[in-house]
């Protein structure tokens, strides 16, 4: 598969074009679209896929392979000996729970496999829903438990002399395997297991491709039939994003706050977006307008009536919190805005993420630390800018996966791109957003315009 993305455990690699939307306009909770890819080893599964991705052109795509779900070989076993084709030496109940898992929008850990030393690896990818979920894998349509999660089901048709050819040559450049011992297990396991399993399930697609990703007819065919099954489902993205770049500056949803323009507030934006503003004075000013935002941002937090003594035994008709409040740090931009932060709320609890997009600009997690959420928790996520959109909805989606309702999320922003804002307020109407300037335009490299650059990087000078 080509490395476009994500994590790579040796060969394989699970691939999540972007991450989930989960919401139709309305709030609801949208169903994917399960998609099962079978085939012989090395029939192209993996290339057809990507080709069906790139076509498709939808932003939440996870791409997952069976490898993944491969059983820990006995620690006494021979890998020589070992018959990895025969579907005994796949968790099929992981796999099921996985794609029930992701059907539902939930949150899942996918183990790594690494095929030279023939084990998991110590560390899991956590992957999130997506409109369309494709498992790939050689005996991906064995199981009837699966194969009733599965939307549509397809069989990759390649001839046995192409695959072994390509085989050969894939494992042993990729894999470290040498000709014999491919050959060997070619003749010993993977043909029979080939003829006694896996082209079976032939019978259960509903698509059969011939000659793999060479095949460009049919994957424009199965890319229109994904598309129009979408569709159905109510994934309307172009019309979603056409919706989204007509709604004026005048008509912004009562969710995006922006915070009054005053000429202070304007003077400090000067200074921040200034390309020859010193790191010292960033620092200063960034510090100073986040202050001013958590502040405002605050005021959306329950409060209850309160009534104290003054020294003169005086009541004093007040207000105190009412909640208990927790923050999100969406790294590294977040660390940002922790200092004014903590300045301000004494002692708040926050949790780290951190979500860096890949060369296609879609983002992905790479760590998360975070404190025990509950329903009540009212949490403020901290992102200096919004620029996609894309790694802001993933943010919140792992607060809504942790139970934090959706109406007690308020995302603090400086700098927000007007389309990355109207998403995820499209994507997550009940999140509050408090932000210091709303942008225009959002260029080809995902950069905000007219911006203030790359905030951490200024903010910490690298
Ligand atoms: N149409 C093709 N022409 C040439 N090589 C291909 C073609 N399709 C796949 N390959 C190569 O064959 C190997 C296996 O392809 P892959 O898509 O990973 O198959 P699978 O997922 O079924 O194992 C890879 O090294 C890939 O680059
Ligand atoms: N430790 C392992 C695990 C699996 N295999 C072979 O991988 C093939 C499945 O992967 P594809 O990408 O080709 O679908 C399967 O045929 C196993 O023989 C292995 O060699 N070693």
């Amino acid at each position: 598969m080509a490395s476009t993305n994500n994590s790579i455990n040796n060969n394989k690699i699970i691939y999540t074009s972007g991450r989930p939307p989960w919401y139709d306009l309305s709030g609801k909770l949208k169903n994917p679209l399960v998609i099962g890819v079978c085939g012989g080893s090395a029939s192209g599964k993996t290339s057809v896929c990507e080709r069906v991705i790139a076509n498709l052109n939808v932003r939440w795509v996870v791409l997952l392979s069976m490898d993944s779900f491969y059983l820990q070989m006995p620690h006494d076993a021979d890998p020589g000996k070992y018959n990895f084709d025969h579907p005994n030496s796949f968790d099929y109940d992981l796999m099921i729970k996985t794609i029930s898992d992701l059907r539902q929008g939930k949150r899942v850990h996918i183990p790594k496999y690494c095929f030279k030393t023939h084990s998991r690896l110590p560390h899991m990818d956590t992957v999130y829903g997506a409109d369309v979920i494709i498992l790939e894998g050689i005996l991906s349509l064995y199981s009837k438990e699966l194969r009733d999660l599965m939307d549509i089901k397809i069989f990759i048709d390649t001839d046995d002399d192409v695959r072994l050819a390509r085989r050969l040559k894939r494992d042993i450049a990729e894999r470290g395997r040498t000709l014999e011992s491919v050959i060997l297990q070619y003749n010993k396991f993977v043909k029979p297991s080939f003829d006694d399993y896996i082209l079976p399930c032939k019978k259960y697609a509903d698509i059969v491709i011939p000659r793999g990703s060479d095949n460009i007819v049919a994957i424009e065919l199965l890319t229109q039939h994904i598309r129009s099954k979408l569709e159905e489902r109510g994934f309307e993205q172009d019309k979603v994003m056409k919706e989204l770049t007509e709604i004026s500056r005048k008509d912004i949803p009562k969710n995006i706050h922006i915070i009054e323009q005053t000429n202070q507030i304007k003077a400090m934006q000067t200074i921040l977006r200034n390309q020859n503003t010193t790191i010292g004075d960033f620092v200063f000013y960034s510090d100073r307008l986040v202050s001013l935002l958590l502040e405002e941002a605050m005021t959306f937090l329950p409060f209850r009536d309160q009534v104290v003594t003054t020294p003169v035994d005086h009541d004093y008709h007040g207000k105190a919190l009412d909640c208990s409040v927790f923050a999100l740090s969406v790294l590294r931009g977040g660390s940002c805005m922790e200092r004014p932060l903590r300045a301000i709320s004494k002692g708040i609890q926050i949790g780290k993420v951190l979500i860096q997009s890949d060369e296609n600009k879609k983002p992905h997690l790479y760590y998360e630390r975070l404190p025990d959420f509950s329903p009540e928790s009212h949490v403020l996520v901290l992102d200096p800018t919004i620029a996609s959109g894309a790694s802001s909805e993933m943010a919140v989606r792992i607060l809504l996966d942790h139970g934090v309702p959706e109406k007690n999320i308020i995302f603090v922003s400086v700098i927000a791109a007007l389309r990355g804002v109207l998403l995820l307020n499209y994507r997550f109407p009940e999140v509050k957003i408090v932000i210091a300037a709303l942008d225009n335009e959002l260029s080809d490299k995902g950069y905000i315009l007219p911006g203030a650059g790359n905030y951490s990087n200024r903010f910490f000078g690298n």
